[in-house]
Formats: C-alpha cells, structure tokens, sequence
C-alpha cells in the first residue's frame, strides 16, 4: 500500500460541481482505500492570465496500484469529464495530477513524482497541508516549511 495525493482543477463549465462530482467519482473506486478531500479552494489561474478563474481541491487515499497505472487511471477519468488535451497551461474541464506516491522520487517520460509545479503552487500546497499538515516531501523539506516561503495569492477557500 502507497499513499497517495492527487491535485483537482477545473476553470470550465461548473468547475466546483465538476471537482465534488470528481471526488465522488475516484472515493467509489476499489483500487483506492481511505479517501479524503481537502476543501474546495477558488484562484486565479497562475500563468496565462486570460482565462476563468480555477477551482482546486486535493484528495489522499491508499493504493495498491502502481505509479503508472495511478496517471493511467487518473487520464482515463479525466477523459470520462471530457477533457480534451488542451492548450499547454490553457483552460480545462478537469486536471487530475498525481502529486505524491508515498516518498518516492520518479522520474519517467510520462510521470515526475513529486510533480514539478507542486511547491510553486499554493492551490496545492494548501488543501495539501490541511489533508497533512505534518507531511514531509521526498526530499526532506517539510510542507510547512515550503508553505511558509512561498508566493502566496488570492485563494479563497470555498466548502
Ligand atoms: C494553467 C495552470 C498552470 N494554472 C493554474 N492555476 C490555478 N489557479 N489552478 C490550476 O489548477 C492551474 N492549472 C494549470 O495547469
């Protein structure tokens, strides 16, 4: 068993019903035990700014799957909401990103674990630390301390 954590976005449709209809969908999945969600978080889209604003939220659960076939069954949910491989950086239905698997360090064409944007990003950086505020990253930083200093912006924590 691995614990797991994934990253939630959304900015279009109804990216707050996507992200609880998201949630619900990967807490009825077998292949993941012990499911818990952050809360839901609204932000401004970091890089290009000409697009609707973001919902994020982070979910942890425990999983006998293997890292690749974690991002396997996250794309495939993805494409159930209908997200259609976008612009780079660009608007979307739904974003699964596979944050963390336990406290490995993978480096792979299609996986970097821990995900590369992760300690850039408050929009996961916080729903992160309030699943686990005592988590420390595969390379010995604790989540805290990242927290405490990076850029922070407008998130407005919403559920
Ligand atoms: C375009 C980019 C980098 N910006 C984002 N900005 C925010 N606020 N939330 C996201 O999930 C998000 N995802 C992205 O992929």
């Amino acid at each position: 068993m691995a614990t797991v954590y994934i990253g939630l976005g959304a900015n279009l449709g109804n990216p707050e019903q996507t992200l609880k209809e998201a949630i619900f969908e990967l807490s009825g999945l077998s292949q993941f035990a012990r499911l818990r969600a952050s809360s839901l978080y609204a932000s401004k889209p970091m890089g290009p700014a000409e697009q609707p604003d973001y919902v994020n939220a982070v979910v942890c659960a425990e999983t006998d799957l293997a890292p690749l076939a974690v991002l396997d069954l996250l794309q495939a949910i993805e494409h159930q909401f209908g997200r259609q491989r976008s612009l780079r950086w660009g608007p979307r239905t739904l974003d699964l990103d596979l944050l963390l698997y336990g406290n490995e360090t993978i480096s792979l064409p299609r996986l970097t674990i821990p995900h590369p944007g992760l300690t850039q990003r408050d929009f996961v950086v916080v729903p992160l630390a309030e699943l686990n505020s005592e988590l420390v990253l595969p390379d010995g930083r604790s989540l805290l301390s990242v927290q405490a200093t990076m850029a922070h912006h407008d998130l407005q924590k919403i559920t």
